[in-house]
Formats: C-alpha cells, sequence, structure tokens
C-alpha cells in the first residue's frame, strides 16, 4: 500500500462491488487520505469514509497510482468521457464483467497500462477470488502491482488470454450468487420438511461454511469427502440420486448457469 499512500488512488463507481474493495483496502493499511471515490450515489458507509478523511467526489489528483474503474459496463463510455487529467504512469484497473481492454486502449492509447480484473464479492472478507489480465503495456511491474493489490483481498488467478475472462466471469464473478441461492434453496427445502425456518438457515449456513473449509488444494478428494457422506444404501445416495437423474441433472443444470453468465459477458463485450 505505500505506492499507493504516496501517490494515491481514484476509484469510480463505489457500489458494490467498489465497496467491496475498498473496504478491504482500508482494512489493510491503505490510508484515507490517498483514496479519491467519484460515485454519485454515496452510499452511508462511504459518507462516514470520507469523514475520516476519504476524498469524495473531489477533483481527480494528478499521476495517481491506480485509477480503479468499478461501474457497470453499460455506463463505461461515459465514465471515460468524464475522466480527465494527468495519467502518465497510472495503472489503469478495470473491474468490469463486459468491458474489453480493447475498449480502453480505444479511449486511453495503446500505451496505457490497463489491467482487468475480475473480482468476486468475498473480496469484501479478504476471500475473495480475482482472475487478472494485462495489456501489453502492463505487463511486468504495473500487473505484479495489481496482483499485490487483490492479493490483500483474497487469492488471485493470472489470466494469459483475455477470452477465459467470459468464463472465469461465468464461474467466480457471478460465482458467489450461486453459492447464496443454493442456501436459499436449502433453506426452503428445510421448511417444506418440516423445520422453522430460523433453524433451517442455521444448519444450511453452517453446512456449507464447514464443507467448504474440508476442501483441500486436490480436487480429486472432493469426490472422495461426498463419497465420506454417502453410506451405501443411505440416505445421501437416496439424495445424490435425485441430481443425478433429474432433468436436466445437475451437471447439466449448473453447466447451463455457467454458461448464461458467459454468454451476458460476451453479449456486454460486443456492445462495448
Ligand atoms: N457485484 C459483483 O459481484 C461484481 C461486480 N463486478 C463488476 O463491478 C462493476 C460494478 O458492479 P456493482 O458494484 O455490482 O454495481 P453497482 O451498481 O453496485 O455499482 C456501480 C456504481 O457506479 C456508480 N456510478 C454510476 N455512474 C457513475 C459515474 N458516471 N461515475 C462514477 N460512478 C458512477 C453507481 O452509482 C454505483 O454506485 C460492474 O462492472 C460489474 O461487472 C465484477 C465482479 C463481481
Ligand atoms: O452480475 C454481474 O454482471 C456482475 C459481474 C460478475 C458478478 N456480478
Amino acid at each position: 500500500m505505500e505506492a499507493l499512500n504516496k501517490n494515491g488512488m481514484v476509484l469510480i463507481g463505489c457500489g458494490r462491488m467498489g465497496s467491496a474493495l475498498l473496504a478491504a483496502w482500508l482494512d489493510t493499511g491503505l490510508a484515507h487520505e490517498a483514496v479519491t471515490v467519484v460515485e454519485p450515489y454515496p452510499s452511508d458507509w462511504l459518507k462516514e469514509q470520507a469523514a475520516k478523511g476519504l476524498r469524495l467526489n473531489a477533483d481527480i489528483p494528478a499521476n495517481p497510482a491506480v485509477l480503479i474503474l468499478a461501474t457497470k459496463p453499460q455506463m463505461m463510455k461515459e465514465v471515460m468521457g468524464q475522466i480527465e487529467g494527468d495519467f502518465a504512469d497510472t495503472l489503469f484497473i478495470s473491474v468490469a464483467a463486459g468491458t474489453p481492454i480493447s475498449f480502453f486502449e480505444a479511449e486511453l492509447g495503446a500505451d496505457a497500462k490497463i489491467v482487468r480484473v475480475m473480482p468476486n464479492t468475498p473480496a469484501l472478507l479478504k476471500k475473495g477470488v480475482s482472475a487478472l489480465v494485462a495489456n501489453k503495456a502492463a505487463q511486468g511491474a504495473p500487473l505484479a502491482a495489481a496482483q499485490d493489490l487483490m492479493t490483500a483481498v483474497g487469492v488471485v488467478e493470472i489470466l494469459t488470454d483475455e477470452e477465459d475472462i467470459h468464463a472465469v466471469i461465468g464461474l467466480s464473478g457471478s460465482g458467489p450468487a450461486y453459492v447464496f441461492a443454493f442456501v436459499e434453496a436449502l433453506v426452503a427445502a428445510g421448511k417444506d420438511a418440516g423445520l422453522e425456518e430460523d433453524l433451517a438457515f442455521r444448519l444450511a449456513r453452517d453446512t456449507l461454511v464447514g464443507a467448504a473449509a474440508m476442501i483441500g488444494d486436490n480436487f480429486a478428494e472432493v469426490a472422495t469427502l461426498r463419497e465420506n457422506v454417502t453410506s451405501p444404501g443411505g440416505t445421501t445416495a437416496a439424495a445424490l440420486k435425485v441430481f443425478a437423474e433429474s432433468e436436466p441433472n445437475l451437471n447439466a443444470l449448473v453447466s447451463a448457469v455457467v454458461k448464461a453468465s458467459k454468454d451476458r459477458s460476451i453479449e456486454l463485450a460486443e456492445m462495448a
């Protein structure tokens, strides 16, 4: 955070993703005074940060170390039109789902250092996962700086092919929503099975947290973890049979879900 505290960070758009990242960075030692946020509809939380010294809707400082773009892809053209200033050494980081690097190069010039990042909201708890891809000008030190920044809020994967970002969005960008939807479905199912909602919620939440914590580094072991719950001829076998035999089955359903997110990302990129 040293370079950022010295030369400043600018955040354009402080909604759900922008504020999750900013909150985690502030907690990691980013100084409020070093941050300029441009946000037309500041949340109460953001106003509290402004009271602590963060520069809210102030002029963009000259040559900030990093400028983060966290507005909707549909707004990006308008946003780029409103960014003016000296960005000779600035590293641009976009977290927008559907805006390709080529769009930013067309707006800023091919010499601009641009890293496209696909984070997810668990970044708020420093438990995010982000995939990064850099343009030519941002290879080396700028990409390493972006990697450091995102490592402060979770795990980082580096992509070499920008096209992979669509699938990443389908899996980990949108992914937390699938998990939350699954918890909602589990609670509804618990209620259908006769439990009170509060109890069903606690059981669903604690099962997910506990099971997630059991997953290690080896994908093959996930099947063993599943098998360890599944007594032959028992209750879990009866349950998993429904996943396997329903139409579409679980794998086909999840595949369609990830593909829908991926396809929308491609669509947004084509509109950029
Ligand atoms: N929410 C998520 O889980 C993730 C979101 N993203 C990306 O992050 C970006 C933001 O998404 P969310 O935070 O979910 O949306 P959001 O709608 O919560 O945040 C966008 C923010 O931009 C602000 N804004 C609108 N026009 C602006 C302007 N001209 N200048 C400055 N700020 C402006 C809005 O007031 C809003 O607070 C999107 O591009 C999305 O693809 C990426 C990964 C995960
Ligand atoms: O739903 C969206 O478009 C954004 C991108 C990934 C997660 N949220």
